[in-house]
């Protein structure tokens, strides 16, 4: 009999594979377990127990028998190649059910299986159990590094929001303006409009807008246009490293839909500089010449629209002498239309109120592109509040192009008297006769004072003795001190008795009164344009140093000197 060790197989589903197996292996076997089975299953089955027994016999006998055909088959077996290994069948059930014939090992864990039905969840037994047991944290190569991430990405973090909020706050307080002296700002070239071959108009705009919120809290003191003094920007040629002074002026292109599409030129405009419209977002726009083989002139018209430049500034080249009137009056900024220029109905009244003299007169001479600090000058808000006489020169009629426009309506409304020398017409040419003899300063500060006496000084020819010196400087002073009183005295003159002012709905209007007004002769002198012309109206630079030189020229000869005379 094969023994069978039912206290084995401990399932169903063991039991059925261990038949399974038996039956691949040993089917002639399977009755017999089938019964072995059968007697193990139904114990209550008692009356089938004999003949059980009976059949237990007749197994053994059919296993004999088995036994002995299988020799005679095994002697008689001649397997085929592709034919399954030969079964042992001596030890083929035993060695099935030892298996690998390891000791039996209870297992430590008791496992219970019930076919209950489980309790409601989270409430039977076994969860409220199992829920209590503390899992094992299961440790991978990930959750060992989730510590370091984390602890790197906090601390970019730290360090991008403490770049960002603080040290970039510094830099944007810098980047924030405009303009910076010590860095370049990129600007995009919005518009190009040529005058003629040698003469453009090159309109630009800030690539950043980050200024205008700094601009719109302090605008007084950060709009960069303020007529009191003359200011320019370095526009840098980044190919050859080179940088060039170029003067910004507050005007720019009005652009619609028609002069996009080319069949207009936009239209030339003033900014505005009032309360609403705010550097009108940074726009500026220069006045360039042309040089055949200047560097930084050709690179910048070569650049079409939508090229940047980087520019640098602003760096200031000239300030007006204090005058008193800037504590009181503000001239209005001129605009594309004299009709909307506001009068200046308060001014004589302040004048007299206050004892302020009048504003010195301005002999302004151009070359070229060097009216540029003059126009920035009459264009920017805060403008010079008194007269200029602009002496301007070029080759021909028409260099200025639109702008010539604007002088137009600046001499409309009194502010300045345009005298044009132009080389095509040699009548008209800049020549002694149109320089007249410097007048004394109608007003002059205790800071221009010393300014003046410093000039007097350093132009006292070396020769001169001490004694020369010293009576020198005491006569200055004694001119400067008459020249103030003779200021007051002449403002006591011209007193009036009160009366109210009488009103003027623009300047253009006023300008009809004022325009009969005899205007104080010139005190200052500002020269401006190629080296060759400022040579001719006033003697030349001092070329390495930049420093003014004596004045000669046509001034010198007509008695102008250091004092009264600045080179641009
Ligand atoms: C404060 C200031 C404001 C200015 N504003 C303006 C402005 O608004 N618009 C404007 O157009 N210009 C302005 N300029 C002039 C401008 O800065 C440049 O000088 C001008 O554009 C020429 O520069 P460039 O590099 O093109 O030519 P450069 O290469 O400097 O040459 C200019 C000309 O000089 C000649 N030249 C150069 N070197 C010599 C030399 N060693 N000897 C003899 N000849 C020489 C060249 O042949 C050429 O014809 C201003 C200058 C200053 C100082």
């Amino acid at each position: 009999m094969i023994p069978l060790r039912t206290g084995f197989i401990k399932s169903r589903s063991r039991s059925v594979a261990f038949t399974k197996t038996l039956f691949l292996r040993q089917p002639a076997l399977l009755p017999q377990i089938r019964c072995r089975f059968l007697s193990d299953k139904s114990p209550d089955n008692a009356a089938e127990d004999g003949k059980a027994d009976s059949q237990k016999n007749d197994s053994k006998a059919l296993l004999k028998k088995d036994t002995a055909s299988n020799e005679v088959q095994k002697k008689d077996f001649n397997p085929l190649p592709s034919a399954p290994a030969e079964f042992l069948r001596d030890s083929g059930i035993e060695m099935l059910l030892k298996k690998d014939n390891k000791p039996y090992i209870p297992k430590l864990e008791y496992k219970r299986e019930s076919f209950e039905y489980p309790g409601l969840p989270n409430e039977d037994e076994f969860t409220k159990y199992s829920n209590k047991i503390e899992k094992r944290k299961q440790v991978t190569r990930w959750t060992r590094y989730i510590p370091k991430i984390l602890t790197a990405v906090v601390l970019v973090w730290g360090v991008y929001a403490v770049k960002v909020w603080y040290l970039d706050a510094d830099e944007d307080a810098e980047q924030n303006d405009l303009l910076s002296p010590l860095e370049f700002h990129k600007f995009v070239i919005t518009h190009k409009q040529k005058i003629d071959d040698e003469h453009y108009l090159v309109e630009v705009m800030p690539t950043s807008s980050q200024w205008q919120y700094s601009t719109y809290a302090h605008y007084e003191r950060k709009s960069i246009w303020d007529g009191d003094k003359m200011w320019s920007v370095e526009i840098k040629q980044p190919q050859i490293m080179v940088v060039r002074s170029y003067t910004p002026l507050p005007l720019y292109f009005l652009k619609s839909s028609r002069t996009r599409s080319g069949e207009e030129e936009p239209l030339l405009k003033v900014i505005d500089n009032g309360e609403k419209d705010m550097d009108h977002g940074g726009v500026m726009l220069f006045y360039i010449k042309r040089y055949g083989d200047g560097e930084v002139s050709r690179y910048i018209l070569d650049k079409k629209v939508g090229d940047e430049l980087e520019i640098r500034g602003p760096h200031v080249d000239y300030t007006f002498p204090f005058h008193p009137l800037k504590q009181h009056h503000t001239r209005p900024t001129f605009r594309d239309l004299p009709s909307k220029i506001e009068a200046e109905t308060l001014l004589k009244g302040i004048k007299r109120e206050y004892d302020i003299p009048e504003v010195d007169t301005v002999d302004f001479y151009a070359a070229g592109t060097g009216i540029a600090p003059i126009l920035q000058v009459l264009f920017s808000r805060n403008p010079y509040r008194g007269f200029v006489n602009v002496h301007y020169s070029a080759r021909k009629d028409g260099e200025l192009g639109p702008m010539d426009r604007f002088l137009f309506f600046l001499e409309k409304v009194d502010r300045i008297k345009l005298i044009k020398h132009i080389d095509d017409n040699p009548k008209t040419r800049l020549s002694a006769n149109d320089v007249t003899k410097p007048a004394q300063p109608l007003y002059v500060s205790q800071q221009r004072q010393e300014n003046i006496a410093q000039i007097q000084e350093s132009t006292i020819p070396a020769s001169e003795s001490k004694k020369d010196e010293k009576l020198s400087r005491e006569s200055l002073k004694k001119r400067l001190a008459i020249l103030e009183g003779e200021g007051q005295k002449q403002e006591k003159k011209i007193e009036a008795p009160k009366e109210h002012a009488p009103y003027f709905e623009n300047a253009l209007a006023q300008a009809k009164i004022t325009l009969q007004e005899v205007k104080p002769p010139a005190a200052l002198s500002l020269v401006c344009g190629p080296d060759g012309f400022v040579e001719y109206v006033a003697g030349g630079k001092a070329l390495e140093t930049g420093e003014q030189g004596d004045v000669r020229g046509l001034l010198g000869s007509k008695g102008w000197d250091s004092t009264n005379v600045f080179k641009l």
